[in-house]
């Protein structure tokens, strides 16, 4: 390391912005100081966390808590004294970071880990016209993209894979995996008795449907004055594993074709313990000192043992009455967290018990918590890889070496004897609403929308705006932040109302602009009327045409990289042809075909002896791809 690396000019006169020092931007950081870049600004809004510690090189235990951006400079600095590194312990949406200030970079590079920042950067470097060098890893997947205004596609180009949803009715009735369960128990019943009560929830349609039928139902999830906090369990234990079951098999269409599911009441499986054994038996475990925790108070161990029904049970009544007796005042304010161990033990034991109902396999604690909190555990070495390649791709922007650019996917290819797949980058989508002018419609019932759900539903949150302005020609019709009271009116009235208000008022189709002064990024909308909406398959009651939409969880293969991974979320779906060794990257819109071998060759990603890509290490054993291509397996080497 002490050696200077030799460096083109145009990395010597380069001034970079890396935005994220986490898992990809402490390995980005490295490689940046150690090839010779002299002026990096670096933007990370956190502190480091224990759990960062495994794979952000940069950070030891004394730093925890303190800003990353901030250690990673000064730990980088120690092996190179003498090149500039501004760090920013900030949010890269925060105002100070506008255009004038992305102008003077020459390249931006993205390490983050999700969509809503990396739009923004994405936007940012549109506007100030700076190059972006984007990124992501999950586990041993990863990629780099590039993307140069007027001559690659945009970030927003393609589309990105939602996150996984599943139908409400499979998971209020009809569940048949384990992950099924674990998104009842989280989503429903630990938000239903630990979060905000007044949230919709599809426990409260199920508990009114009840009420319906059977008069003293209505209130099962209150507790009632005085009643004793395990006489609480057992009944929502009942009301949800048994009396709900029975309710839900009343229904002869729905298990025509399935397995009928088996109710379970805490008398049976819990026979031998009267109804507050439970909780009195086990307090002598419990200590003020311990964590809570229903394991620990259960002396229950090992979070990789599957528990029994029996002491999945105890530990459901166990975990809920240590909730109401040690953390009350969290109540109503609780949201699942895969870090709070109390948390985790109630939603495994609650999935694991109706698992149980519904004939799926068991699973343990640490499976669950992993299921639950979506959890891809990260690799160090994926993210090295993928900074030197991000530093790869940024020499070549500097060098304005647009033939090459390449973007690469690190994605095991056995049958090419392969790990890195470099493809050319696409042109920008010419009907991207981000990098091209054209405008979107959306079919609105404009007599009964209100212009603020317009804005929530439409703006916000699939046009990722954070502070929208919209104007009707030359009338301002929205504006976040502080307004005027009438203002505020007419944000509350229907659309045709608000529309009607303008001098000159629309009546067929309206032209909307829709500006973001943080983002400095505009897009028209073109408003066209629509009486009716299908409920199930739109339900914003409003339907935005003209973009590209997320693919949906279905049409997401097993190897998609969600947008939910713990480190970085990756976006693209690479699905092997099973006739011959060809491989396609799925980007929603288009297949894009890898170049034969021979196109590839020039790429300064894929490597002449690729051998050496073979054997990647992973954590502390090394792997080697077997070069048969049908009997391809990670090989350990002893
Ligand atoms: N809007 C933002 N502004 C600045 N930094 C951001 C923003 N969004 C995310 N980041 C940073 O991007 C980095 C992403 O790093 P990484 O994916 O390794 O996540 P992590 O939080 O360090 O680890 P993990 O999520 O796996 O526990 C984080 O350090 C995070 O603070
Ligand atoms: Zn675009």
């Amino acid at each position: 390391m002490a050696s200077s690396p030799p460096s083109s000019s145009a990395i010597k006169d380069a001034k970079v912005l890396m935005v994220g020092a986490g898992g990809i931007g402490c390995e980005l950081l490295k490689t940046l100081a150690l090839s010779g870049f002299p002026d990096i600004h670096i933007i990370d809004m956190d502190t480091i966390e224990v759990s960062n510690l495994n794979r952000q090189f940069l950070f030891r235990q004394f730093h925890v808590g303190q800003s990353k951006a901030k250690v990673a400079r000064d730990a980088v600095l120690k092996f190179r004294p003498h090149i500039n590194i501004t760090p920013y312990h900030a949010n890269v949406k925060d105002p100070e970071f506008n255009v004038d200030f992305f102008k003077q970079f020459n390249v931006v590079l993205n390490g983050l880990d999700n969509l809503d920042a990396r739009r923004h950067v994405n936007r940012l470097c549109l506007a100030a016209n700076v190059p972006l060098v984007e990124s992501g890893t999950t586990g041993f997947l990863g990629q780099v993209t590039v993307h140069v205004k007027g001559k690659t596609e945009c970030y927003e180009c393609q589309p990105k894979p939602a996150p996984k949803t599943y139908p409400v009715c499979t998971i209020t009735s009809t569940p048949s995996k384990f992950v099924h369960c674990i998104v009842w128990a989280k989503d429903l019943l630990f938000a239903k008795l630990f979060g905000d009560k007044n949230q919709d929830n599809d426990l409260n349609v199920r508990s009114s449907d009840a009420a319906s039928s059977s008069k003293n139902v209505e209130d099962v999830f209150e507790r009632r004055k005085d009643e004793d906090i395990d006489q609480y369990g057992r009944k929502i234990f009942d009301h949800v594993f048994g009396y709900n079951i029975e309710l839900a098999l009343s229904n002869e269409e729905t298990w025509k074709n399935r397995n009928r599911p088996k109710p379970i009441y805490s008398k049976d499986v819990l026979s031998d313990e009267p109804a507050q054994q439970n909780g009195n038996l086990e307090k002598k475990y419990e200590s003020d000192e311990l964590p809570v925790s229903a394991m620990a108070s259960l002396g229950m161990k090992n979070p990789q043992d599957i528990w029994s029904l029996k002491e999945n049970s105890r530990i459901f009544l166990e975990a809920f009455r240590l909730f109401f007796t040690k953390r009350e005042k969290e109540i109503g304010n609780l949201s699942f967290d895969k870090d709070d161990q109390l948390a985790v033990e109630f939603v495994t034991a609650a999935a694991n018990i109706r698992a149980a109902s519904f004939g799926i396999p068991l699973q343990n604690l640490f499976e669950a918590k992993g299921i639950a909190g979506n959890i891809v555990h990260a690799v160090a070495t994926t993210n090295a890889v993928i900074a030197g390649l991000i530093v790869i791709e940024a020499i070549k922007v500097l060098n304005n070496d647009i033939k090459n650019y390449r973007m690469t996917y690190c994605l095991e290819h056995p049958a090419r004897n392969m790990l890195l797949m470099p493809v050319e980058p696409f042109e920008p989508n010419k009907s991207c609403y981000v990098c091209s002018e054209t405008p979107l419609s959306l079919e609105i019932n404009t007599n009964r929308s209100k212009l603020k759900d317009l804005v929530e539903k439409i703006v916000k949150a699939k046009l990722g705006m954070n502070l929208p302005l919209i104007m009707c020609a030359s009338n301002l019709l929205y504006e976040a932040g502080d307004v005027e009271d009438d203002m505020v009116a007419i944000y509350e009235a229907n659309l045709e109302k608000a529309l009607a208000e303008l001098p000159s008022p629309v009546t067929g189709g309206t032209m909307l602009t829709v500006e973001d002064m943080q983002q400095e990024f505009v897009c028209n909308i073109n408003i066209k009327h629509r009486e009716e909406f299908d409920e199930e398959k739109e339900p914003d009651g409003m339907v935005l045409s003209g973009w590209t939409q997320p693919v949906s969880a279905a049409e997401n293969k097993d190897k998609s990289v969600g947008n939910g991974a713990s480190t970085s979320d990756a976006l693209i779906t690479a699905v092997e042809s099973e006739k011959d060794d060809e491989i396609t990257i799925v980007s929603t819109l288009k297949k894009r075909k890898l170049p034969d071998e021979s196109d590839i060759s020039n790429s300064a990603a894929e490597s002449k002896n690729q051998k050496q890509l073979e054997v990647i290490e992973d954590e502390d054993d090394l792997v080697m791809l077997d070069g048969d291509s049908d009997s391809v397996k990670k090989r350990r080497l002893s």
